[in-house]
């Protein structure tokens, strides 16, 4: 089923002040667009890519994201009044364009969504959903105010939640709801999913992440790192991680899963390629190692999928208001071949750093017979991060 991107990104960002519409301002030297839009150009299971854009933004958007060379990128979409117009109107360039199969809509103003919520947003919109929405627990005790502010209601707070972006759902079933409201001259919708329950559907959630923030208030852009004056510094980092061999029939390299006579000895699934990528990234940003933040006595990592420990890493550059540069990796062991796995090595680290492509490199190496890699005990991996953060934080 084809997926495609919906980026709302027309409104005006009047509670953020500052000068112009807040997706085109600066986080860590870059666009708040260009960070949005990031790790869905880095998702291969994403086809098509629309971004609907405010009326005169034309110049703002050719700067922000002038640079991503990508087919799947279509010209943007103007926007409308209010967030619910400019969907329609994006769901109806998207019709236009023949698109069917799922979408997901996000808003540009969540920068920091990571590729493993929109992989997971994929996943749970699947083949038979109709829709799926990111949802976290509050944890604030939630109040119902009458109109002179006094509390008319404490609803009990193991059932509420707060939702994020982006929001997935099947294309037809999203622009009908949006069609219908619209000929109804219904206009108060604050989410997709909102206009989906209106239209009879069942929304389904799945888990949301902290870190995937709205930035809507000034202190937003505070607490996002935005750095006054946008000066960025290089940072590199280099990690290193090895795995003994055990009885199995596989291993995990770079987020791939290989077919090999041998297994790997590990609490986590044993993926040494994106270990030392993860650590690489934690010693670029001094925030320790993979065990601070992972320890293997802790049994919620055992069997863990090491992508979540690399789009972490990934994660806390860009909370702190940082890019990631460019990703370098090299293999050691004498088999499995890494050759025939290097371009999809290559995307799986691309998708769970939220990069592109052309930001990573994968070099594999013998060590000639010698040392425990040459004589077939383990594997191993070195990797080395660069990346830009503001200068203070
Ligand atoms: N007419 C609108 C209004 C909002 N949005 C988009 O919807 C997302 C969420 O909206 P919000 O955070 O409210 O952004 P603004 O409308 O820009 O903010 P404000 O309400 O403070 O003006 C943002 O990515 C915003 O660009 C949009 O595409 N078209
Ligand atoms: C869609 C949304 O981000 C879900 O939390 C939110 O409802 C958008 O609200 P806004 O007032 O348009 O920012």
């Amino acid at each position: 089923m084809p997926v495609a991107a919906l980026i709302v990104a027309a409104g005006r960002g009047l509670r953020a002040g500052g000068d112009g519409p807040k997706q085109y301002r600066l986080i860590g030297g870059r666009p708040v667009l260009d960070h949005a839009l990031a790790p869905f150009l880095a998702q291969p299971a994403i086809s098509l890519i629309a971004v609907v854009i405010g009326a005169g933004d034309e110049t703002r958007y050719d700067g922000a994201v002038g640079h991503i060379a990508d087919a799947r990128l279509s010209s943007p979409t103007p926007g409308g009044e209010t967030r619910q117009d400019s969907v329609r109107l994006g769901l109806e360039a998207l019709a236009e364009a023949g698109f069917d199969g799922s979408v997901l809509v996000h808003d540009a103003a969540r920068p920091f969504v990571s590729a493993a919520l929109i992989g997971a947003a994929i996943e749970a919109i699947g083949a038979n959903g109709i829709a799926a929405i990111p949802a976290l627990p509050v944890t604030d005790t939630i109040k119902r105010i009458d109109v002179a502010g006094q509390i008319a209601e404490t609803p009990p707070r193991d059932r509420l939640v707060s939702v994020q972006t982006p929001q997935a759902f099947r294309f037809e079933a999203l622009l009908a709801a949006h069609r219908a409201a619209f000929s109804a001259g219904l206009d108060g919708f604050t989410d997709d999913a909102a206009l989906m329950e209106w239209a009879g559907h069942p929304v389904a959630t799945f888990p949301g992440e902290p870190a995937n923030l709205k930035l809507t208030h000034p202190e937003d852009f505070i607490r996002a790192g935005a750095p006054a004056a946008g000066n960025l510094v290089v940072r590199v980092g280099t990690g290193y991680d090895v795995h003994a061999f055990t009885d199995g029939d596989h291993v995990w390299l770079g987020g791939v899963r290989i077919a090999h006579d041998r297994g790997v000895l590990a609490h986590s699934d044993g993926d040494v390629a994106l270990h030392a990528l993860t650590d690489a990234l934690l010693g670029a940003l001094a925030e320790g190692d993979i065990g601070t933040h992972f320890p293997p006595s802790d049994p919620q990592w055992k069997g863990a999928a090491s992508h979540r420990f690399l789009s972490f890493a990934a994660q806390r550059v860009r909370q702190r208001g940082g890019r990631i540069d460019f990703l370098d990796l090299t293999i050691v062991c004498e088999a499995p071949k890494v050759g025939p796995h290097r371009e999809a090595i290559r995307q799986a680290i691309a998708v769970a750093a939220g990069i592109r492509v052309d930001q990573v490199a994968i070099k594999a190496t013998t060590s000639e017979k010698m040392g425990f890699t040459g004589r077939r005990e383990g594997l191993a991996a070195l990797a080395t991060a660069t990346i830009r953060l503001p200068e203070q934080e």
